[in-house]
């Protein structure tokens, strides 16, 4: 049995970290287990220009602590009439690392994405040319298909063409949550990759609804069967460099999850490769955590890897119940649990 695991130091390839006073409280969380991340531009308002990123940039490195070594890669805002010169500038000029795709009203904070792929195909041919990667919320939104089959449709109806259409696109299906999902990616060039949260690996549907509502497991593409989690976990710990680590950590206060009309989105950052460690460990794949964490990510974004090292003990984390924020609380992802594994710096 392995007790104990030096890996590279991993990369986090999708983050929600806020802006403002949650942006101050969380940041650190993140910081803290990576190096780098890819920043999600779902802001209110959406980062959808250079200056925008750039800003973005700056008020993160702000409230990184100053004692912690991470850079935040930044991430455009797909909109149905972006100048495809936006494009090659962020890219130019080091801001954008790559453009997120959000089908309009998908998912939070999503009420300006694309009402139609069609309408960004110039940004398309643009993003294939300078070869910046596309990151899609793969979801369908019409109200006549199940939120179920959202992400499965969303292959069949988009992305399928997208990839046809743009052979040499370089894409990441974000936070996959299927079967179909991973059958997809498996089928692809490898310029299709896709990333898998510690969530996905470990709930299936019945979370969140387990003796009542329970608004902390309710995330965007929701939790799936338990044929679809099997699937996610046979992916991750496969050693394909098609899968690897994005978290989708995705804070909210705790009144805007408990409410009548509660935020989609789980907030794993404070253990979140604690949480991984859990699933590899239980799949008797430790030795694939590596290259899943800190490898096949930064090869994708032809990034080098990091140098430095974590390390991670069979010993046990208690996960609080809550956090205090400055102005309210969270709820973590496994809160009052105790995790089997504790991460520290090498
Ligand atoms: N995953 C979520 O449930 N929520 C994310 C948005 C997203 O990644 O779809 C958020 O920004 O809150
Ligand atoms: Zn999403
Ligand atoms: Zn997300």
């Amino acid at each position: 049995m392995t007790d104990r695991l030096v890996i590279r130091r991993p990369d986090d390839w999708h983050v929600h970290l806020r802006d403002g006073q949650m942006l101050a409280d969380v940041v650190n969380f993140t910081a803290r287990q990576f190096g780098r991340a890819i920043i999600m531009p779902n802001l209110t308002p959406p980062v959808t220009t250079v200056q925008m990123g750039k800003d973005y940039r700056d008020r993160i490195l702000a409230a990184v602590d100053k004692s912690l070594n991470f850079q935040p890669l930044m991430v455009g805002y797909l909109t149905d009439n972006m100048n495809p010169d936006i494009v090659s500038e962020g890219k130019d000029q080091g801001i954008f690392t790559a453009f997120k795709l959000y089908p309009a009203n998908a998912t939070t904070n999503s009420s300006a994405g694309v009402t139609d792929i069609k309408k960004i195909y110039p940004v398309l041919e643009r993003m294939a040319q300078c070869q910046i990667p596309l990151l899609v919320h793969g979801e369908v939104t019409h109200s006549d298909v199940d939120i179920f089959d959202r992400e499965a449709r969303f292959i069949e109806d988009v992305l399928g063409k997208v990839v046809q259409d743009f052979p040499n696109l370089k894409i990441v299906f974000e936070h996959i949550t299927t079967k179909e999902a991973v059958e997809f990616v498996l089928s692809t060039g490898s310029n299709i990759a896709a990333t898998i949260t510690p969530h996905h690996l470990e709930i299936n549907r019945n979370a969140i609804f387990q003796g009542g509502i329970r608004p902390h497991n309710y995330c965007l593409p929701i939790a799936k069967r338990e044929v679809h989690r099997l699937a996610l976990r046979k992916a991750a710990t496969s050693g394909s460099d098609k899968f690897f680590l994005g978290t989708d950590t995705a804070p909210h206060a705790i009144e805007a999850k408990e409410s009548a009309c509660g935020c989609a989105g789980i907030f794993n950052a404070p253990h979140a490769i604690e949480s991984y460690a859990k699933t590899f460990d239980e799949e008797n794949s430790l030795d694939k955590l590596e290259g899943f964490a800190s490898e096949y990510g930064p090869r994708f974004y032809g990034l080098p890897l990091n140098e430095d090292k974590i390390i991670l003990e069979r010993k046990e984390t208690q996960v609080p119940d809550s956090l205090s924020l400055a102005d309210t609380h969270i709820i973590p992802f496994h809160a009052g649990k105790t995790l089997q594994w504790t991460v520290s710096n090498a």
